[in-house]
């Protein structure tokens, strides 16, 4: 039903091509600054690593990937180590999965320390991804930009991420749109993100 208080929530922020709803207070304050804490505490954070020329390179930016069973993820050329859930990244699936209605059996965490660590134009599009599933990102600590680029157009979408804030891709995004999060030297501070995603 339409109606005058529909909210932002509810609209989808890519013109063509794709759904990308954005939901900027899914966790209060208090409850995103507990789960940064607890995340940058006690994840067993690892170097990411790009190949190039082949030499394997470690990235500043750091990584941790958990999943259902033994579902390894390869993303640029490397496999990530599996670790077993936690409590506190089952209570934001549970409650993921109660909010979208649907289930998630991955989720890669990304630690920026600040504004130095950003992330390229990629799209979440490898095999080990169900095609045209859904990919929901939570975003913890310092607000980041994160940008969409069409890739036939170019037409650019940029959506501040921030702190406790849901972030939802789903249908045709990832085949027709690149994401980035650019980086900033304005920003000082870290930023925790996690991707739950629904894995093959
Ligand atoms: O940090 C973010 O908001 C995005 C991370 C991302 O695109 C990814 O992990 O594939
Ligand atoms: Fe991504």
């Amino acid at each position: 039903m339409l109606s005058l208080f529909s909210t932002p929530e509810s609209q989808n922020y890519l013109p063509l091509d794709g759904t990308v709803h954005y939901y900027p207070t899914f966790l209060s304050i208090s409850e995103a600054n507990h789960f940064q804490r607890i995340f940058e505490e006690s994840i067993p954070w690892e170097s990411d690593v790009v190949h190039l020329f082949g030499k394997t390179i470690p990235m500043r930016r750091k990584m941790a990937w958990f999943a259902d069973g033994q579902r390894r993820y390869t993303y640029s050329g490397s496999a990530k180590f599996v670790n077993p859930w936690t409590d506190e990244l089952l209570e934001l699936k549970n409650r993921l999965e109660k909010h979208l209605n649907l289930t998630f059996n991955g989720c890669l965490l990304n630690y920026y320390h600040d504004g130095a660590d950003g992330m390229g134009w990629h799209a979440d599009d490898e095999k080990s991804i169900q095609p045209n599933s859904c990919i929901a990102s939570i975003s913890l600590g310092a607000s980041r930009n994160f940008d969409f680029k069409h890739r036939q157009t170019g037409q650019k979408v940029r959506i501040p991420l921030l702190h406790g804030s849901l972030l939802v891709m789903q249908g045709e995004t990832q085949q027709h749109w690149l994401h980035a999060l650019p980086k900033s030297l304005k920003v000082q501070v870290p930023r925790v993100n996690l991707t739950f995603r629904q894995m093959v």
